[in-house]
């Protein structure tokens, strides 16, 4: 089957788009792997396909798949993306400066900025109002906090990993997120260092201590991993995607680490979240909605003859 996508990034979390309106394109895991794959395929953290909504004041449905074939709930980055293929090809007006979309996490509200030929260049997106129970990130131990607002939380829970004890806060932006700050990487082993002179978030092996606790029991669907270092001016962070891998960033996991950090005191209700690929700007409201700010850019298009 031959296939046309269209390469969009935010803040360099790249992504496959393709048009699906017609609701006849599935796609087998071992598929996304290698659309996903970076020497077989096109390459990208995750696949979109651009679906009907079910409800017509949406715009489109977006259908995210990570690249290991398994479906997320909701991308931030990818929504942003989401708005500019909507609007750059004319399915959404230029001027309206809003749509909805659709995703498995509910419907979420973009407002978006364009140049002087109607491309979309920024998106802010509500991201709707975390939530914190265990069961709803899930994640198999008890609440051990409670936010202003009195709802329970897991905050800074310590997991046990081959190079000690890590703590991790739980928040769901409709998909999980265990954020883990940290605080005194002196503290642990050189071997999660590429430079045991240089303990920094940049020389610490997200790969090995990411993966791990991605896939730790005590999260029953898996969870993006964020480790993150709070600066004086602002929030610098990594991610492990579940489903992924690292990243060079993503979109709830800075929503995600912003929450945690106003949470557990290290932040304010507004941040610049510094991540690998570019930076986010994420307002926590005090209606509880999430607010993000960020770009979103054409790479490339094409067609690709998909293996059966
Ligand atoms: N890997 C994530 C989905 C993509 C999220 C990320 N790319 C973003 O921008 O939010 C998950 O399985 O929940």
């Amino acid at each position: 089957m031959d296939l046309d996508f269209i390469k969009l990034h935010g803040a360099g979390n790249d992504f496959v788009f393709i048009e699906d309106f017609s609701r006849d394109i599935e796609l087998r895991s071992d598929q996304v792997a290698w659309l996903c794959d970076r020497h077989f395929g096109i390459g990208a953290d995750g696949i979109i396909l651009v679906r009907p909504p079910e409800n017509p004041s949406c715009a489109a449905y977006m259908h995210y798949i990570n690249s290991d074939g398994s479906l997320a709930e909701m991308c931030g980055n990818g929504v942003r993306c989401f708005a500019k293929f909507l609007v750059d090809r004319g399915y959404v007006s230029a001027e309206s400066g809003q749509l909805v979309a659709e995703t498995r996490a509910g419907e979420r509200r973009i407002s978006f900025e364009t140049d002087d030929f109607g491309k979309l260049t920024q998106a802010t997106v509500d991201m709707g109002i975390p939530e914190f129970s265990p069961s709803a990130i899930p994640i198999l131990l008890e609440a051990n906090a409670e936010t202003e607002s009195g709802a329970s939380y897991v905050r800074e829970a310590s997991l046990e990993s081959p190079w000690g004890w890590f703590s991790f806060t739980c928040v769901s932006m409709g998909n999980p997120h265990a954020v883990c700050f940290l605080d005194d990487m002196d503290g642990l082993p050189d071997e999660l260092f590429s430079d045991s002179r240089d303990k920094s978030l940049e020389t610490f092996d997200i790969e090995r201590a990411g993966a791990f606790f991605e896939a730790s029991p005590v999260f029953p669907e898996r969870a993006n991993i964020e480790f993150a270092v709070v600066g004086s001016h602002a929030l610098t962070m990594r991610v492990f995607e579940r489903g992924c891998g690292e990243t060079l960033a993503c979109g709830t996991g800075a929503c995600a680490t912003h929450v945690a950090a106003a949470l557990t005191g290290r932040a304010g209700r507004s941040n610049e979240l510094v991540l690998r690929g570019g930076t986010l700007s994420i307002e926590w409201r005090a209606d509880g909605h999430v607010l993000m700010t960020g770009p979103a850019r054409e790479s490339f298009s094409g067609t690709i003859h998909l293996p059966a």
